[in-house]
């Protein structure tokens, strides 16, 4: 039984699947979930399940060169001034604290490619692995075959000057991320 959220492509009964040349597996250590990238009905690419998650499982780490803030700042400039095309309207970067910014744009996993939701299926949680510091995100709830990945970025609406209009549809949609 597959739960198809409406208007939204499932990758799983859609058979271009087969042709879609951004499926990558989620091949990280055992345990964690089996994860497809794949179009998504939010924007640009998603990440899906390929099966059931129970609540309150460890879903994927969101992995990527750990910067400080000066880095990331001058990265931030560089990435959205044109030169890298693919990098100016979308931002790979995982704030943890004050000194630490994972930035996944050129290294990373796929954890990159979640979407926002304000109705989200899984919440980031930073966790301490022998004194370093990781991103992890747990499912807040079952999670569906075929469901979309998604988390509340819970941006501040000071952190960027222009509004980011949100196209998550959640019910209770805040209509911006930040
Ligand atoms: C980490 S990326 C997510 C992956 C992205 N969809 C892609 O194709 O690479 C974050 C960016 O995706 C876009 N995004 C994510 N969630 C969104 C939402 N609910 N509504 C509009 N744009 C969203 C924003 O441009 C945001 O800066």
């Amino acid at each position: 039984h597959i739960t198809v959220s409406a208007g939204v492509t499932n990758p799983f009964t859609d058979l271009r699947m087969s042709l879609f040349p951004f499926i990558i597996y989620n091949m990280q250590s055992k345990g964690w979930k089996h994860l497809v990238v794949y179009k998504s009905g939010i924007h640009g690419l998603g990440l899906y399940t390929s099966e059931f998650i129970p609540r309150g499982s460890m879903v994927i780490e969101y992995v990527g060169e750990i910067v400080g803030q000066r880095v990331a700042d001058k990265r931030e400039i560089e990435y959205h001034s044109g030169k890298r095309q693919q990098y100016k309207s979308v931002c790979y970067f995982f704030k943890i604290d004050k000194e630490h910014i994972i930035d996944a744009t050129r290294k990373g996993g796929i954890a990159r490619f979640i979407n926002h939701s304000c109705m989200p299926n899984c919440v980031a949680k930073i966790i301490s692995v022998k004194n370093e510091k990781k991103v992890v995100f747990f499912s807040e709830r079952h999670i569906d075959p075929g469901e979309e990945i998604t988390y509340d970025y819970h941006f501040n609406q000071e952190d960027e000057g222009e509004r980011i209009p949100c196209f998550c549809r959640s019910f209770s949609c805040r209509q911006y991320l930040n």
